[in-house]
């Protein structure tokens, strides 16, 4: 008999289909917030008027706003972020942007509870893992108080997660920090936000959380509540991302998009770890910056493949899900990305075979790698995985 447990951490609202600004002012009443610190795109910032609009409609609640969070989130400016909200004395952290941009209101969450002001302050808060046992080590602390209410424009998904991972700038490894109160308590989609997000963007994170999907379900540590919404999302990505590219101003396809990239994140949210994808992907982020939705898209049908033979008969069923049991997983994966044009090989994303060795290596740092359904033997497995998609 399967055995498991399931929870949540506690998020309080997920309002979809309606206008950002709008629910940011009734949450920010809710929460009696006085002092709001916006930490939002750049690109959304400088070349739109949302996040003005948002800016004029808090008045005299707006306290500061920081705009220079480059992908994968590095630890620096992180600090710069956290200096200005600090300064500004914020009660509530409203981000806006994609997943980078999440992430980091959930580290600066920790700078302002812990007064970090320095890189080599985060040590001892960050998950560590052993690279040949796998254990994870999860340091225990106080949770923050100055939360988060995420607008997410992408669909990498992360606003459904309690961790929040920033880029050692020193090692160039991606790390994670995770505290259940580091969920946002709330999550606003706003589908037609998206039209500013660059199409190639919004396809890529669709495809992570088709990723997001796929490992939850085939996880040895997932949980039957989980399996119905990952096949569910499943059953709507495809053809959201597919009808968002072919008419990006369908604002219904944006909005379904949306709802399967929410249904995917049931496993991240109840912390069902994921697998290889994830694990190889972070290091393909982290020390190459390769963007996190084109990680997927490189390592997805490869990793499916590895799995097989571990995984068969879940694997017919993600077929089904997204259209035809009769074929692979890989292969439906693989033609999607196709279908949507996005990179399919390590080579069109700048990591050549020179580099297989150091990605397999710092592979075996990140903890997903090792809750892959199948087990990795060696280093030489998984270079022998990225040879395969070279
Ligand atoms: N904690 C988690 O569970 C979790 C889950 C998913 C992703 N993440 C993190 O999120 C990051 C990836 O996020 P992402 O793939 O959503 O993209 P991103 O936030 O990294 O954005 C990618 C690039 O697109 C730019 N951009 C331009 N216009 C934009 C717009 N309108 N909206 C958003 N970005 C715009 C950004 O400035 C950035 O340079 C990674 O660092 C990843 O680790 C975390
Ligand atoms: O907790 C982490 O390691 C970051 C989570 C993350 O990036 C999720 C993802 O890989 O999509």
């Amino acid at each position: 008999m399967r055995q498991g447990s399931f929870s949540i951490p506690p998020m309080e609202r997920v309002f979809f289909g309606r206008p950002f600004v709008d629910v940011v002012l009734e949450e920010a009443d809710r929460l009696g917030a006085k002092r709001v610190f916006l930490l939002v795109s750049n690109t959304l910032n400088n070349k739109t008027g949302e996040i003005r609009k948002l800016q004029d409609a808090l008045g005299s609640r707006f306290a500061a706003l920081y705009d220079d969070i480059p992908a994968h989130i590095p630890r620096d400016a992180v600090l710069r972020a956290a200096a200005v909200a600090r300064a500004a004395e914020a009660d509530l952290i409203v981000t806006i942007g994609g997943g980078s941009i999440t992430d980091a209101g959930k580290n600066v969450q920790l700078c302002l509870e812990h007064g970090i002001t320095e890189l080599d302050q985060f040590e001892p808060f960050r998950l560590k893992t052993d690279p040949v046992t796998g254990v994870v080590e999860a340091p225990v602390f106080r949770g923050p108080t100055v939360r988060q209410i995420a607008v997410p424009t992408t669909l990498s998904g992360g606003e459904f997660h309690q961790s929040g991972g920033s880029n050692d700038p020193v090692k160039k490894l991606k790390q994670s920090i995770r505290h259940p109160l580091m969920i946002p308590r709330t999550v606003v989609f706003d589908p037609a936000l998206t039209m500013h997000t660059p199409l190639g963007l919004w396809l890529s994170t669709g495809m992570r959380a088709v990723d997001h999907a796929v490992e939850s379900f085939y996880s040895p540590y997932g949980s039957p509540f989980v399996d119905g919404t990952a096949l569910q999302a499943l059953r709507v990505l495809p053809g959201a991302l597919k009808r968002t590219k072919r008419d990006t101003d369908d604002l219904e396809a944006r909005a379904d998009a949306q709802t399967g990239m929410w249904l995917s994140q049931m496993g991240m949210w109840s912390l069902v770890p994921m697998g290889a994808s994830h694990g190889i992907g972070h290091v393909l982020a982290g020390t190459f910056h390769v963007p996190h939705g084109h990680c997927t898209c490189v390592t997805l049908p490869a990793v499916l493949r590895f799995n097989k033979p571990v995984t068969e008969a879940k694997q017919k069923l993600l077929s089904e899900a997204l259209g035809d049991a009769r074929r692979e997983t890989a292969d439906l994966v693989a033609e999607l990305i196709d279908e949507l044009e996005m990179p399919n090989r390590l080579n069109k994303v700048g990591v050549q075979r020179s580099d297989f060795a150091l990605v397999a290596r710092n592979a075996l740092l990140d903890r997903w790698t090792h809750s892959n359904p199948r087990r990795f033997k060696n280093e030489q497995e998984i270079v022998d995985l990225l040879e395969s998609v070279a």
